[in-house]
């Protein structure tokens, strides 16, 4: 269907008529397709032999031992031929009537049509190119090792179907068939209606499988980058895929995501006497509808900066000393009450923003390294937000562009482009540190595995797919892990890795991961806190004092959170989430009073929920806002120009998509030639997206002209 426009197909009539021709090819030469079916079996025999029972289509065979569960449409079959026209993307160059992705139907013509999938031959990589065709392989496969120490790691993690997903009979089209590779079975439909499966494969860092533990995940992931932050460096770990699909109980669960787990780490480790003088601080704050909001004050509205040094700050930040794990999830879950939530057709309890939760390291006033975990918003498709209201739709459309500026900018970096286009959104604004300087990134793809998601499956691996290619300089900037006159890279080598791979369900070897295999294992500077008791065996040790505290406004008492803990479901509160986010920076009822700090005796288990505490009396919490400087003029002037620059930039594009339109004009309309429906959609589409680029531009600098007036009249 790619090929319509080569062939000389372009209206409704052109794709009937090849349809026509098709069939008519089909009944005179049957023997078309080179592997002749076995016949179906009887349809009263069907579902006494289970044949509608959800089975991976892994186990499809040319026999025919599965069937959807609905006969085919032709109307339906309409609609997903425009889709799949629609995508764009690039697939193999395809003969027309090879055999041997044709399967047949006609068996019972006088029974409801239930085609059978058949696999195509190849095997495609992520663009749709065969993998035994020359050069297609990936990178990591043909050569590049994956270590757990590169600048970026991309990993995917599968989530097991969910009880809908069951109910419904959906088919698992994804296999992780290795410890780094995943497979997905894509359910395509031919012009002449038969379906058939296109099977992708995808190597990335790591493949996590639906049975995999969020510690599994975090051994691989989170891990070494916490390692990293004690040697002095900058590093984010953030889950990027479609809503529903697992980012927000990989990273922010609120007892076992992966910032709980990398936070007992750290805390263990600054128990330590080598480490004893450095003090972890965590704030929380998120990105919705391209304003950022402090999530453990009131929401209140905050600005991203540049300092002299091209380092983004967040002015007016707030941070909160934390020393154990009660105080983190208690400050973990205080914020992420107040975080903007709601249901959307998808998820009924999707993220509306992106969240970002940091723990940063101090020496005193001095930041030693700083680790941010993200929970990207869900990515989506107008479709699947159902029938929702004017501001989901625009929640919706504000999450979509951040995540292709995201994505704009890692093709940026990927080119080597002089000007990466970080300005583009707040996320990708904030971010900026984690793909340049001192940093390291693991991104966590989550993808859901049942077939009626396949596109967005594929679509979020091809973007992963795209990051990992990152990976090609991983070795630029990242000198300091390296570094042995750094201070805290007393004893260390390489990461340690607890697991072996069988512990985590692997169960082949492609690559020279370092696994049980250091030699300086046992100098090595970080505990892992495999469980509580590690954890309570190292806590008496801890002699530094709790920092001073500072008196902090009176608030009224938070309300209550009670999380439900139904299990393999996300515990968060929704309590404030249903509430329409304050744009205004007006305190919000929920984030009105602050967690527990923890006696530092005796450590709590990990499952001790903090909401169950009384708030502590305010004077207990210390409260310190950034202590970032002003907007000066230097830095006015110098973000002025970057501005300019990406408007002269957006101006341009803007210009090549008017021009690049009018030159597609190919179809006639009362003798004027103008654009195919198709190119006109996508015109407006990016044209769309290119004036909201503009748009933001001027917000951003309106924003920034409106905090030095308000300085000045002050
Ligand atoms: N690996 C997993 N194992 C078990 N359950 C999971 C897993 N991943 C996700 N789930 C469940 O799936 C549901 C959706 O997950 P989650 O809220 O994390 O999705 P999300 O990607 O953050 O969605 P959104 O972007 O809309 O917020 C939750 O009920 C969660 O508990």
């Amino acid at each position: 269907m790619q090929d319509y426009g080569i062939v000389g197909i372009h209206g409704m009539e052109d794709r009937k008529r090849l349809f026509q021709l098709i069939q008519m090819l089909k009944s005179k030469f049957p023997n078309l397709d080179h592997t002749p079916p076995a016949p179906l079996p009887p349809p009263a025999s069907r579902e006494q032999q289970g044949l509608y029972k959800p089975t991976s289509l892994n186990n499809l065979s040319p026999a025919g031992a599965n069937y959807p569960s609905q006969p085919i449409r032709h109307d339906l079959a309409e609609s997903s031929l425009r889709r799949t026209a629609s995508t764009g993307r690039l697939r193999p160059p395809s003969t027309p009537f090879q055999g041997d992705i044709y399967s047949e139907e006609t068996a019972y013509e006088d029974q409801p049509r239930a085609p059978r999938f058949k696999k195509s031959v190849n095997t495609l990589n992520a663009y749709g190119v065969p993998l035994n065709a020359p050069g297609a392989q990936s990178a990591v496969k043909t050569g590049l090792v994956s270590s757990l120490t590169d600048r970026i790691r991309v990993c995917v993690r599968k989530r097991p179907l969910n009880s809908k997903e069951l109910k419904k009979n959906e088919a698992d089209i994804a296999r992780v068939t290795g410890r780094r590779t995943v497979n997905i079975d894509e359910p395509k439909v031919k012009v002449d209606l038969t379906r058939y499966i296109e099977q992708h494969e995808f190597v990335f860092d790591e493949a996590f499988d639906a049975h995999c533990t969020n510690d599994d995940v975090y051994r691989r992931t989170a891990f070494p980058l916490v390692e990293y932050v004690f040697n002095g460096g900058k590093a984010t770990c953030f889950a990027y895929g479609q809503t529903g699909s697992g980012k927000t109980f990989t990273m922010l669960d609120e007892k076992d995501g992966l910032y709980v787990k990398a936070g007992r780490d750290i805390f263990a480790t600054i128990r330590q006497p080598q480490f004893s003088h450095l003090a972890c601080w965590g704030s929380f704050y998120e990105i919705y509808q391209g304003h950022l909001y402090d999530l453990l004050n009131a929401r209140k509205r905050l600005f991203a900066r540049e300092d002299g040094k091209q380092q983004v700050c967040i002015a007016g930040l707030t941070e909160h000393e934390i020393s154990d794990v009660e105080q983190l999830m208690g400050i973990f879950e205080f914020g992420n009450n107040a975080r903007s939530t709601g249901a959307t057709g998808a998820n009924a309890d999707s993220s509306r923003s992106h969240a970002i939760f940091q723990l940063v390291l101090r020496d005193k006033k001095k930041t030693v390294g700083k680790l941010s975990f993200i929970d990207l918003a869900g990515s989506e498709r107008g479709a699947d937000r159902g029938e929702t209201d004017k501001q989901t739709r625009m929640e919706g459309s504000e999450i979509n562009k951040s995540l292709l500026a995201l994505k704009e900018c890692i093709r940026a970096l990927d080119l080597d482009s002089k000007h990466t286009p970080f300005r583009q959104s707040k996320l990708t604004q904030v971010l900026k540190d984690s793909f340049i300087g001192n940093s390291r990134t693991c991104m966590i793809a989550t993808i859901s595995p049942n077939m009626s998601n396949s596109e967005h499956t594929l679509n979020t691996l091809r973007y992963a797919d795209r990051v990992k290619e990152l990976k090609g300089d991983s070795h630029v900037a990242d000198d300091r892990a390296t570094d042995n006159s750094n201070v805290y890279n007393q004893g260390h080598h390489e990461v340690e890795n607890p697991l072996s791979d069988t512990d985590i369900g692997y169960s082949d070897v492609d690559d020279d991961f370092l696994l049980g295999d250091d030699p300086h294992k046992d100098a090595h500077p970080i505990i892992m806190s495999s469980d509580e008791e590690d954890f309570a065996h190292q806590q008496p040790t801890r002699t530094r004092p709790l920092a001073s505290v500072l008196a902090t406004k009176d608030k009224p008492p938070a309300p209550a959170t009670a999380a439900t803990s139904v299990p393999g479901y996300n515990t968060r509160s929704r309590a404030a989430a249903q509430q329409p986010p304050a744009t205004t920076g007006k305190a919000s009822p929920a984030s009105s009073s602050l967690p527990v700090p923890s006696s530092s005796a005796s450590p709590p288990p990990a499952t001790a929920t903090a909401a169950a505490k009384p708030p502590p009396p305010s004077s207990q919490l210390r409260e310190v806002q950034n202590e970032h400087a002003p907007l000066d003029a230097a830095t006015f002037i110098r973000q002025h120009r970057e501005h300019i620059r990406d408007m002269t930039e957006t101006s341009r594009t803007e210009s090549r998509l008017l021009v690049s339109l009018t030159m597609r004009q190919d179809d006639t309309l009362a003798g004027e030639r103008v654009p195919t429906d198709s190119s006109f959609e996508q015109y407006v589409r990016e044209l769309d997206e290119v004036m909201q680029r503009k748009l933001k531009n001027v917000l951003e600098v309106s924003d920034m002209v409106r905090e030095v007036l308000s300085r000045f009249e002050k």
